[in-house]
C-alpha cells in the first residue's frame, strides 16, 4: 500500500520506528518488565505528539448535513437500531460490573455543554469525596493505568460497584486538556451498548477532571496477545472479540443519534471482561460525525494512534467511518498474527505488519502469518485466511472500497459460524481444538516448535 507522506504523517512514521514504544509480541522476545520500562516513554511520547498537534492547530470541524435535513437515513438507523441491540444481547457477556444503578447518583444540571445537547441520556456527578473515598485518596495500590488522557485508577462506589476512575493529566502549560475532557463524557455519555464502556460519571472540581466509566477487570486485548494476561487467546476467542468491536463501532456509526467516529480503535482501548467478550473504550479522540455518510470532515490535526492510522485521512485531513473501518483492517490482522502494527526489531519486509501479512495472503501462505501460538487445524486456517481476506479489505487504499463496520460484523458471522460447523463436523478438528483450550499452558512453553511442524501439515492438507 502507497502513502503518500506528510508532514504529520512523517511525524508519526518517525514516532512509528522509536523502539522505545514498539516491542514485537513474537520472535523477537519482549518480557514483561521490558514493557514496563517502555511504557511510560511511550505515553509520554503519545502525549507530547498530541500537545504539539494541538499547537499548531485549532480543530475545524464541519459537518455537512444540519439534523433538519437527517430524518430518512435515522429513521432507516432506528429501525434496524433494535436488530443489532438484539444480536448483542443475545451473545454471553459478562457485563462487568452492570449492577450500577442510576438512581443512586445525582442527575447533574451544573454541565452546561452536556445538558445543551440534544438527546443526553444524562450523566452523573460524583463529589470529590465519593471519588476520594472509592480510590481510596487516589491510592497507588489502586492505580491500574496511564493513557494519554492521564491516570486511571480502580474504584468502588457506594453500592459496591467496580469502577475505573480516569483522572486527567495537567497539559505543558498547566492547565487539563479541557477539551479532550468534555469530548470524551459528551460522547461516552450518548452511547449505550454492551461492546462500549459505559460512562458513569463525571467530575469538574477546582484542578480535577474527573470521568467514572464501567470496569472492565480483564485487561485489555493488547496484553492478552502479548501473553502479559490471560493463557493466550484462541482462534474462537479472537472471532467472538473481533465481534464484539465490529459490533461497538457499527453502533457508533450507525446507530446513535449522530453518527460518531471513534478515532482510535487498537488493542490497548479494547476492555476484555472475565469471559473474553470486548468492550471499546476511550473515545477521548472521537469525533461527532455528520449524518451523511458521504460527508467527510476536515481537521487540521491528525489524532489516532500510529501504525493503525488510515493513510487517506493522513493524506487528506478527511475523517469518515471509514477511517475506523482502516484501524480495525490492522487490528485483524493484529488479532490473527499476534504482531504488533509496526514491528520496529524485525527485518525491514517485516516491519509493517500489514504489509508482511497480506504479501503472505497474496502469496497463498496465510498460515506462514498466523500468530505461532495458535494451534493450526484446517479450521482455524481457513478462519485465519479469511479474516486476514477481510482485513484486506479494509486496508483499502481507497476508503470507497472498504467496506462498512456492519459488513464487517456480517462476514465475520460468517467465518465464526464456518468455524462452529468445522470443529464439530471433523472429531480430528474437535479434539485438537479442546486439548488446545485444555492445553494452553503447555502451548504457550511450546509455541515454537508446534508452529513449524503445524504449517508444513496444513500446507500439504490445503495444496
Ligand atoms: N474501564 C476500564 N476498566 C479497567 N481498566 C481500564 C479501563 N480504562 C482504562 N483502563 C486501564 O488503564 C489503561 C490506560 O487507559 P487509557 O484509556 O487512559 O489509555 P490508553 O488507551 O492505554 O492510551 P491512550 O489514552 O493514549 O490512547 C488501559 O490500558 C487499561 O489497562
Amino acid at each position: 500500500m502507497k502513502h503518500t507522506p506528510s508532514p504529520r504523517n512523517i511525524r508519526v512514521s518517525q514516532m512509528k520506528q522509536n523502539p522505545d514504544f514498539q516491542h514485537d509480541r513474537v520472535g523477537n522476545h519482549t518480557t514483561k518488565n521490558h514493557q514496563k520500562t517502555h511504557r511510560p516513554a511511550f505515553n509520554y511520547l503519545k502525549a507530547a505528539a498530541k500537545k504539539v498537534a494541538g499547537v499548531f492547530s485549532t480543530l475545524l470541524f464541519w459537518q455537512r448535513k444540519t439534523a433538519s435535513n437527517s430524518s430518512g437515513p435515522k429513521t432507516e438507523a432506528n429501525k434496524q437500531h433494535g436488530h443489532v441491540r438484539d444480536i448483542s444481547f443475545s451473545l454471553d457477556h459478562s457485563t462487568g460490573s452492570s449492577n450500577k444503578s442510576p438512581s443512586k447518583f445525582k442527575y447533574s444540571d451544573s454541565y452546561g455543554s452536556a445538558k445543551a445537547t440534544s438527546g443526553q441520556v444524562g450523566t452523573f456527578c460524583f463529589s470529590i469525596e465519593e471519588i476520594y473515598k472509592a480510590t481510596d485518596d487516589f491510592s497507588p495500590a489502586n492505580k491500574i493505568g496511564e493513557g494519554g488522557f492521564g491516570t486511571v485508577y480502580k474504584g468502588k462506589l457506594k453500592n459496591g460497584s467496580l469502577v475505573a476512575i480516569k483522572r486527567s493529566k495537567k497539559d505543558a502549560y498547566g492547565k487539563h486538556s479541557s477539551a479532550e475532557f468534555k469530548n470524551e463524557v459528551l460522547t461516552l455519555s450518548k452511547i449505550e451498548h454492551l461492546n462500549l464502556v459505559r460512562l458513569y460519571g463525571y467530575l469538574e472540581h477546582g484542578d480535577e477532571q474527573i470521568i467514572v466509566v464501567e470496569y472492565v477487570g480483564n485487561g485489555t486485548l493488547g496484553e492478552h496477545l502479548d501473553g502479559t494476561r490471560g493463557n493466550g487467546l484462541e482462534i474462537s476467542e479472537r472471532l467472538d472479540i473481533a465481534i464484539d468491536v465490529a459490533h461497538a463501532v457499527t453502533y457508533l456509526h450507525m446507530y446513535t443519534d449522530l453518527p460518531i467516529i471513534h478515532r482510535d480503535i487498537k488493542a490497548s482501548n479494547i476492555l476484555i471482561s472475565e469471559k473474553l467478550r470486548a468492550k471499546v473504550a476511550d473515545f477521548g479522540f472521537a469525533r461527532l460525525a455528520s449524518e451523511d455518510p458521504g460527508a467527510t470532515h476536515i481537521s487540521t490535526q491528525i489524532k489516532g494512534t500510529a501504525g493503525y492510522l488510515d493513510p487517506e485521512y493522513l493524506r487528506t485531513y478527511q475523517l469518515t467511518d471509514k477511517s475506523d473501518v482502516y484501524s480495525f483492517g490492522v487490528l485483524l490482522v493484529e488479532m490473527v498474527t499476534g504482531r504488533h502494527p509496526i514491528e520496529s526489531k524485525r527485518s525491514l519486509n517485516e516491519r509493517v505488519t500489514i504489509r508482511w501479512a497480506m504479501q503472505r495472503l497474496k502469496e497463498g501462505e496465510a498460515v506462514l502469518a498466523m500468530d505461532p501460538r495458535l494451534r493450526r487445524s484446517p479450521a482455524s486456517v481457513v478462519a485465519v485466511e479469511k479474516i486476514l481476506k477481510l482485513a484486506r479489505q479494509c486496508l483499502a487504499s481507497s476508503r470507497q472500497s472498504r467496506p462498512s463496520m456492519r459488513k464487517c460484523a456480517e462476514i465475520l458471522w460468517g467465518i465464526r459460524k464456518e468455524f462452529r460447523e468445522k470443529i464439530q463436523s471433523h472429531p480430528a478438528s474437535t479434539s485438537h481444538y479442546s486439548e488446545n483450550v485444555i492445553g494452553r499452558d503447555a502451548r504457550k512453553d511450546h509455541h515454537n516448535l508446534l508452529g513449524n511442524e503445524d504449517i508444513e501439515t496444513y500446507r500439504f492438507h490445503s495444496a
